[in-house]
């Protein structure tokens, strides 16, 4: 999906030409209430736009508005917004948050949307979510990781489409104008909530956005086509690499032959094995890939020993979460998720750290490191559930729930 020519930028969408972009996103389920489309929704122009859009491209889409409850008149706009996707057909769940700490608010908030939006899809059987980024966020975006430095991975900007925890984000309006949005309301005659905070300059993408000027806008977007372009042919490479030269095993740590040793493998691996969203710095993996041998990211590489001529990757103990409730099968340390249903009340996920004591690494065939950093279920101090993988009596269900793909992050892109 190229950016589309912005000749007429007050040009509203019609249903046909939105549903070409939702095809080159695909595939998508078939169109059944059992698995609705996700639609987040703030109620501001843009992700109105987007519902509205959306529900002439299929008939099953449920749309979700977050109350981050940070202002006093949140909930009567998320009412409003609410009712607002009733008149358009679109049915509509406010999700309430909790209190925020203080401090990195901005970031705080997404952080909790993202993951209250991600339950309330699977709960509801959405597989995709779509959000409303458009091009200025683009273009934002890029602009302000060129001026913090940022390489070609950071340039490539806002993914198209990418896997976030369980569910598939998809941003069908990244090539589209912001204005062509609002005039597509206007042509509906549907109105939406103006959010003051998106013109607060404390803020520091609001002054990005009302700095800007078109040239730079341009600018960005040529560094985000060759940076696309740069990632897709750098994925490739690594793909080919990794299927060649790694094996990834089930208990969450990976061999790579010695061959297979480069800042693209390290770098994603590192990744990989700590559950996190985030790569590690570039200096540090060329550090880490000159010492040989180190901690970085919260994983271990060392020399693999007895398994092969190469390196392996593991989890670091003491980088390791600190035990989560069992119930509602959360995600724990980034990386493993407990499916077991029933569980007994008091019952934690935690490392098995000392419970791994009785088992024998070496006849598991796993590094003893990698053992220990795996989840088990605790209460009251004893281990009382290894994962399933493990084979052994008593075992519960723990499935690997990193969440973040190794390549191809960034393969469609606006
Ligand atoms: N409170 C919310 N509830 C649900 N989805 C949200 C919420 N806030 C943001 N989103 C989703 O994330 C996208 C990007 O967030 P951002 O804060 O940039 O949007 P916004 O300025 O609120 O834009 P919009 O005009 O779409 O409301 C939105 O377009 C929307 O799809």
């Amino acid at each position: 999906m190229g950016v589309q020519p912005v000749t007429d930028v007050k040009t509203p969408i019609q249903a046909a030409e939105f549903s070409a972009w939702m095809e080159s996103l695909g595939p998508w389920l078939p169109d059944a209430p059992i698995a609705p489309v996700g639609l987040a929704v703030s109620g501001g122009a843009d992700s109105l736009a987007l519902a509205w859009l959306a529900r002439r491209w299929r008939q099953y889409v449920l749309a979700f508005i977050v109350d981050h409850a940070l202002r006093p008149e949140s909930a009567a706009e998320a009412r409003l917004t609410a009712q607002r996707l009733s008149e358009m057909g679109v049915e509509a769940r406010v999700l309430t948050l909790g209190p925020f700490p203080k401090g990195r608010l901005q970031e705080r908030a997404r952080d909790a949307r993202f993951d209250t939006l991600e339950r309330a899809c699977v709960d509801a059987g959405c597989l995709d979510l779509l959000v409303a980024h458009h091009l200025h966020d683009q273009d934002e975006t890029v602009s302000m990781r060129h001026g913090a430095g940022s390489g070609q991975a950071g340039l490539a900007g806002i993914a198209a489409s990418a896997i976030r925890g369980r569910i598939r984000i998809v941003r069908p309006l990244l090539a589209c104008h912001p204005e062509r949005l609002r005039g597509t309301l206007r042509a509906a005659s549907l109105s939406w909530v103006e959010d003051p905070s998106n013109q607060n300059r404390r803020f520091e993408r609001v002054r990005w956005r009302q700095d800007l000027t078109q040239s730079e806008r341009t600018q960005a977007r040529e560094w985000q086509a060759g940076a696309v372009l740069n990632r897709a042919v750098r994925d490739a490479g690594l793909a080919d690499l990794l299927a060649n030269e790694a094996v990834w095993h089930p208990a969450g740590w990976v061999f790579l032959r010695k061959n297979g040793v480069c800042e693209d493998s390290v770098s994603a691996l590192v990744r990989l094995v700590s559950g996190s969203r985030y790569r590690p710095s570039r200096e540090k993996v060329l550090s880490l890939i000159k010492q040989g041998r180190g901690s970085l990211g919260g994983v271990i590489m060392r020399t693999a020993g007895r398994f092969g001529d190469g390196v392996i990757f593991v989890r670091e103990m003491r980088s390791v979460e600190a035990s989560v409730c069992a119930a509602g099968q959360p995600l724990w340390d980034g990386r493993w998720r407990c499916l077991q249903e029933d569980v007994p009340e008091g019952t934690l996920i935690g490392a098995l750290g000392s419970g791994a004591q009785g088992l024998d690494a070496r006849r598991l065939g796993i590094p003893v490191e990698a053992l220990q950093a795996l989840p088990a279920l605790w209460r009251d101090g004893y281990v009382i559930g290894l994962p399933d993988f493990l084979e052994r009596a008593g075992t519960v269900p723990f499935v690997w729930a990193g969440g973040v793909p190794v390549t191809g992050e960034n393969g469609v892109n606006g």
